[in-house]
């Protein structure tokens, strides 16, 4: 993949200030430049799963507020960090969402699934602030975001992505990849970031591989790299901001072992609420775009599944195979028969 393409496809947190070599080898676009993911939110709850505020006939499981007798809904809503409401989207003369809605909250493990070309990375997108929404609306942390997502974005809630295609920069080194946002943002001295780099890299199983280019690496290390940038974070902050990370097919292509070590990667940097180097609180939450059923089961807890331009069922994972909704059950069983045609 050239530079130019991954400028287009990664969206890494970047300021427009100093620019140090690394950037001049990425020939980086004006549109890189301008797709830095900093909304202000000032959300922070302790993680729980629980459900979107739409009904589904199949939850089963009971929250912590009902647990603890609290204001169910005060307390959900305080823990909603992204909101897509009514959210719609056409290319052309090609609708693809017809009105998604659904919340994200702090501390849940989100799966969309669905056919190909149902507008999954489409809502990610939206989600990132990388398209806007033709209509409907995408909340951050309860506030609006107005069009696409721009330098001038106060700090608050990082919103990463993490394209399928892993989308690493051709012309730059593992090191340089990964330490992309520090070397070009960050006051960190240059030594510093590189032992980050390094730790960062050993957290997502990968050693020595630092002066390697992408073009030396397998398929799933180049995932693993894509992901370990997007964990790695600028220690000399003073606030560790919620994060909420997007994952779009992450283990697409992959066999079933270097899926399963993905997988417990994007599990493993969320549920013990730690980043690559301890640190409490980084990943608040995050959302896995995946058609593979390992995925499924093993990185996510609730799922929606979108159709036809809408969110035609949630549930938590555990019911996705017994669920008796027609469009699920075909395309969890795989069967040509059902609702969903080619
Ligand atoms: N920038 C764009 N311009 C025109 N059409 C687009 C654009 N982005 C996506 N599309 C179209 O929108 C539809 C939805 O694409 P999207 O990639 O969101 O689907 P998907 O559900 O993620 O698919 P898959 O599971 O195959 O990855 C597709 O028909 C795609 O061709």
């Amino acid at each position: 993949m050239s530079s130019s393409t991954a400028a287009n496809s990664w969206t890494p947190l970047l300021s427009v200030g100093r620019q140090r070599s690394v950037c001049a080898r990425a020939k980086l676009s004006g549109s890189l430049w301008k797709a830095r993911r900093r909304i202000a939110c000032g959300c922070s709850a302790p993680p729980w799963n629980s459900r979107n505020g739409h009904p589904t006939a199949e939850s089963s499981t009971s929250s912590l507020s009902e647990k603890l007798g609290m204001d169910k809904q005060g307390i959900e809503e305080s823990n909603v960090l992204i909101e897509c409401r009514d959210v719609h989207k056409s290319f052309g003369d090609k609708r693809i969402l017809e009105g998604v809605n659904f919340k994200i909250r702090h501390g849940e493990a989100v799966g969309i699934i669905g056919p190909s070309g149902t507008g999954k990375s489409t809502i990610l997108k939206i989600m990132a602030g990388l398209l806007s929404p033709d209509k409907g609306e995408v909340l951050i942390c309860g506030k609006q975001r107005h069009g696409l997502v721009s330098d001038e974005e106060i700090s608050g809630l990082r919103i990463g992505l993490v394209f399928q295609s892993a989308a690493l920069f051709d012309s730059l080194t593992v090191r340089e990849n990964v330490g992309f946002l520090l070397y070009e943002n960050s006051r960190m001295p240059v030594d510093h970031i590189s032992n980050l780099v390094t730790k960062t890299l050993a957290a997502v199983g990968l050693k020595g591989v630092e002066d390697r280019m992408p073009s030396e690496l397998s398929g799933g290390m180049k995932k693993r790299v894509a992901l370990a940038r997007s964990i790695i974070f600028d220690e000399t902050k003073e606030i560790i901001e919620p994060e909420v990370l997007l994952y779009d097919e992450p283990t697409a292509g992959l066999d079933p072992i270097a899926s399963t070590v993905v997988e417990d990667l994007i599990r493993s940097v969320h549920s013990t609420g730690q980043d690559s180097r301890g640190h409490t609180g980084k990943v608040a939450s995050y959302v896995v775009v995946t058609h593979q059923h390992s995925t499924i089961r093993r990185a996510v807890d609730r799922l929606l599944f979108l159709y036809e331009g809408k969110v035609v069922w949630e549930g938590m994972t555990h019911e996705f195979n017994t669920t008796l909704n027609p469009i699920v059950r075909q395309f969890a069983s795989g069967s040509l028969d059902g609702p969903i045609r080619y």
